[in-house]
Parts: structure tokens; sequence; C-alpha cells
């Protein structure tokens, strides 16, 4: 063993970082070696003893493996916080997600998750408007959220989508948002949806009475670009920013969490190609960890998965995130890989439910979420054979019904949307 990092005697001290990981070493390769070189690797070491690396200063810095379970392949490690850039997340990753993840030496390693020691947390400031900011500003209380993605995802021009928004609102929805790869594209520029779609949200708002919110994405090139098409958003009246935030960038995310402070705008975070490194269950890094960043940086809505829906994710590993979104405090669970987290007071976010859902499916979502959960719906609101807003209304009778505790089939009786909706995706 090259260097003294495995000590399960440690205990973690308040102000270390620690990590869980599973590791599968490499054929010829024994556990404690692969954890020790990825201990060293994910802080202060190299491949081979170094001599510019003095005793004392490994003694100070040295990582502490400090559970070793070979049978369930399972290390947690704790990191002094002098090794980070206490307020960056991309430095943070650049160690315990980074060259490790590369090594020959480990056939697969996977980072579970990561514990924010209190002096990182000061480092963030979390939502501004979380959860709760949400109801405020929506006035919603005591139910979900219904929202929706305009569709076709992308192809409609500027007119044609805010027609959709609007027909969506209409129907009842409380949030109409872009779907990922809607940005600034030639048939659609940002400016023009952002500006019709508005207009017609606002129009909406007064023939309702309800309180109707548009999430244009601002997913662009560059930061600046970001910014800028955030202070158009700040201009138009908009209360809402959308951002894939994995093809985006931690640096990027931070930055317009930033400008959260001059903008007022609520970042609704989109997920996708997080699977491009979460969905390996044996390498890469959880989805836990991405959604554990997104609060600390301060996102306020979060794509958490399903269930029920097309997206990948079993109900244990959804209900983890959905957790680590609204919980102040997280317990520790080892069998589900959950180191526990005491959030130092940041705000919650507002899990979102998203992708391949339809309204008959609202009384398995409620069951399985609750009420905290904003519930979008895509081709289940836009394919119902009676247009958009008929499948708007179609969910928020679902939702009417599974809240009064009536079944599905009986409100229909009495509601046309819902019976059509029924019947085109209950009985397939
Ligand atoms: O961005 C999303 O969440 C998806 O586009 C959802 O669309 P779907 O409901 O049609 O799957
Ligand atoms: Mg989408």
């Amino acid at each position: 063993m090259r260097r003294d990092y495995i000590d399960t005697g440690y205990s973690p001290k308040d102000t270390d970082l620690t990590c869980e990981f599973h590791i599968e070493p490499s054929a010829g390769v024994n556990f404690e070696e692969a954890a020790t070189h990825m201990a060293g690797e994910s802080s202060i070491d190299s491949w081979t003893e170094i001599a510019t690396l003095s005793p004392e200063l490994a003694a100070r810095l040295k990582p502490h493996v400090f559970y070793v379970d070979e049978g369930s392949q399972t290390v947690r490690v704790a990191y002094s916080e002098e090794l980070f850039e206490l307020g960056s997340v991309p430095q943070v990753l650049s160690a315990v997600a980074g060259n490790i993840l590369s090594m020959k030496v480990v056939e697969n390693l996977r980072l579970q998750d990561i514990a924010f020691p209190k002096s990182m947390l000061r480092e963030f400031k979390g939502p501004k408007f979380g959860l709760l900011g949400v109801r405020k500003l929506t006035g919603v209380e005591g139910r979900p959220l219904i929202g929706t993605i305009v569709k076709p995802k992308v192809g409609l021009n500027s007119e044609k989508h805010a027609e959709v928004a609007y027909n969506s609102f209409a129907g009842g929805c409380d949030l109409v948002k872009d779907d990922e790869n809607l940005t600034d594209q030639k048939f659609n520029s940002f400016e023009k949806r952002a500006e019709l779609t508005l207009k017609l949200a606002e129009k909406a708002e007064a023939e309702t009475g309800e309180r109707k919110m548009y999430i244009c994405n601002i997913t662009a090139p560059t930061c600046k670009e970001m910014i800028r098409r955030m202070n158009v958003l700040k201009d138009l009246g908009a209360h809402y920013a959308m951002v894939d935030i994995v093809p985006a960038g931690w640096t990027a995310l931070q930055t317009l969490r930033e400008e959260v402070e001059d903008t007022d705008l609520v970042l609704h975070a989109h997920r996708c190609m997080h699977s491009a490194y979460t969905r390996n269950p044996r390498h890469g890094i959880s989805m836990l960890v991405v959604a554990k960043l997104c609060r600390l940086i301060g996102l306020d809505q979060l794509h958490i998965g399903t269930v029920v829906g097309k997206m990948h994710g079993e109900k244990h590993e959804v209900l983890n995130l959905r957790d680590e979104c609204v919980l102040d405090n997280v317990p520790a669970d080892e069998s589900q890989h959950v180191l526990a987290q005491d959030w130092g007071g940041l705000k919650p976010m507002f899990p979102v439910a998203s992708g391949g859902l339809a309204p008959t499916m609202i009384p398995d979502l409620y069951s399985i979420f609750g009420r905290d959960i904003i519930m979008q719906f895509g081709g289940g609101i836009h394919a119902h054979p009676m247009g958009t807003a008929a499948g708007a209304t179609a969910c928020r009778q679902a939702l009417e019904a599974t809240l009064e505790g009536v079944s599905l089939q009986e409100y229909a009786k009495k509601h046309k949307e819902l019976e059509v909706a029924l019947d085109k995706w209950l009985k397939k």
C-alpha cells in the first residue's frame, strides 16, 4: 500500500466533505488498493510516490477512507475542507468526480453521494424562491401544480407556440414551458417567442383569474448570452427562466443563480443529458448528487423522474430525489447509498415529474408524490382528441377527482374532457 489512506477508525469532522463511492477494482487489483488510489487521486496524490508531498503536508490533507465494505463494494471517504474552493461546484467535481472515473485500476467507479459540511453550505445561497416561493408566486396552495411542455418539441413558429401555450393555460395549466431542445432557432426565435407567449399568458390570467406562468428556455452557447436572455425575460415581465442544467454546465448554473439576485426569475432545471453519467448503476455520478448540487447552487424546480411515466428510475430512487429536494434534514439510508444531509436552512426545491405522463396517471402520481409536486404533461395534453385546451382541462379534472377521493371513472361521468382522456389512455 503506497499511502495510509485506509483509516476505518477515523470519525469524519464537521468540516469534512464526505463521499460514498461504489468501487469495482480491475482484474488483479485488490479492493483496498483501488480505494487508496481513488482517494489519493481525488485529493493530494499521484500514481507514484511524489517527493514534493512532504509527510507533514500529507498528514494535514490526506483523505480518510473511513468506511470500507468489500462485500457491497462501498467505501466512504472524508476529505478536509481545506482541499476545496468552498463556493465552487466545478472544483469539487474536478476532485471527487474527476480523474478517478478514468483510472485503469478501477473497472467501474460511481460517486453515490456527497455530504456537504456546513462551512460549504454557507458559501452557497440555495434557491431564492424554492417550493414555498413558487407556491406564493403562483397562488396555488394545497395541490400539485399542473404544467405542460409545448409540443412538438421543436418546429412550431413563435405565433403557433404562443397559441398552444395559451390553449394550455386556458384549459387549466398553471405552468407552460419550452422543451429542452427549443432555444433560439430560425423558425422560433427566443425574443419573439418570449414576447408573444408572455402576452398570451397575461391574457389567460385575465380570463381565468388564475396565475399563469410561462417558463422560457434560456439555454445558450455562452453565460453572457444566457444572462442577456434572462434580462430580456425580466424586461418582458416574466417570472421564470428554464435552463438545461447538464448541457449548460455547473459554472453556468452558478452564474445564473448570481443573476437571479437582480432578475428575480425562478429557475426551472431541466435535467436532460444527466443519464450520460447517472444511469449506469456501476459507474459515473448518481442523480442524487446532481439534485444536491442543484439545491446547493439554488435552482428552484428540478425534474426528478416520474416512476409511472416514460423516464428511467425506480420508485425508491425517485423518492430519494424528492426527499433531497424538499427535506431540511435528510436521514442516512445505507441501503439506498444516501448520506445524512442537514441542509442548514437552504430552501427546498420544487420537484417536477415530467416525461410520458397522461391525465389517467394523476391518482398514481398523487399517491407517490403527494401534493408538493409539479406534474407536467406534454403528449398527455396535446394528444387529447379534443385538443390542447381539453387536454389541460382533463388534467385539472383528474386532479380534482383525486383530491376529492373520487375515481376517475366516476368523475368522468360528468366531465367530458376526462371521459375522452380515459377513453384514449385507459382502454389502449
Ligand atoms: O421536457 C419534458 O419534460 C418532456 O418533453 C415531457 O414530454 P412528454 O410528456 O410528451 O413526454
Ligand atoms: Mg422534453
